[in-house]
């Protein structure tokens, strides 16, 4: 009888702007690929096309607090079921940059209720086999990304992102959660986040 083919890992990356989620993402899937195994790297909002509206709106005009949630979720709605569900039955496992905790982060510092978020998208997203949380001072963050924007935007800026880190802190105890230290070098980030996908594999 054929081996049952292994299911992939869903294994998502998040953080606040600045923490490394695209770059350790790409050098995640790929060092999984260069060691054979089938690794699908993604992010949210997705390539499909709500996420291509949502990301247009990022510079040509954001939509009111109520329309955005919407379009991540159906945005999610449609990446969950058209892509990372066939991929992980399929056996592939599925490097992601962003998922349903940049919802409660994000449209949480908007207002919305986190706890609320969370239990909406769990009710159609499957939760991570891993979660990466790449934890960063934000002032650090900011640094990084650069925006020393005028002192009242900073200020705006550096509150919302630190209700952020606070967020994706809160799920640090789940069973799938890893807190990863995001001072040190990428590469020394990479090589802790690979060990710790490769125990999940193994
Ligand atoms: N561990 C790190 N140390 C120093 N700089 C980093 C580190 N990780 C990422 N960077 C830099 O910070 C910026 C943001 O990285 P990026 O991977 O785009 O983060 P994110 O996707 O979380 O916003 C980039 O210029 C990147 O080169
Ligand atoms: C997935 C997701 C992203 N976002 C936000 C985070 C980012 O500011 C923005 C675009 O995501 P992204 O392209 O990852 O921006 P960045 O490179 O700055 O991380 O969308 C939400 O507000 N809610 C969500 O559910």
């Amino acid at each position: 009888m054929d081996e049952q083919k292994k299911r992939g890992l869903l294994i998502v990356v998040e953080g606040i702007d600045g923490t490394g989620k695209s770059s350790q993402v790409k050098m995640l899937a790929d060092a999984l690929r260069s060691i054979g195994e089938d690794a699908l790297q993604d992010r949210e909002p997705s390539d499909g096309p709500f996420g291509k509206i949502l990301r247009a709106s990022m510079t040509e005009g954001r939509f009111s607090p109520d329309a955005e949630l919407e379009m991540f979720h159906k945005d999610r709605r449609q990446h969950v079921n058209d892509v990372i569900l066939p991929a992980l039955e399929a056996g592939t496992h599925v490097v992601l940059d962003r998922y349903y905790f940049s919802t409660m982060a994000y449209q949480g510092a908007n207002g919305f209720d986190v706890a609320e978020l969370r239990e909406t998208n769990e009710s159609f997203a499957p939760a991570p086999d891993i979660l990466f949380i790449l934890d960063l001072d934000v002032d650090q963050a900011l640094e990084r990304i650069g925006t020393r924007g005028d002192e009242a935007n900073e200020f705006e800026q550096r509150d919302a992102l630190q209700f952020c880190r606070d967020v994706f802190l809160s799920v640090k105890d789940e069973s799938y959660a890893r807190v990863i230290d995001s001072s040190p070098s990428i590469e020394t980030i990479h090589a802790e986040m690979l060990k710790l996908a490769l125990a999940e594999i193994h």
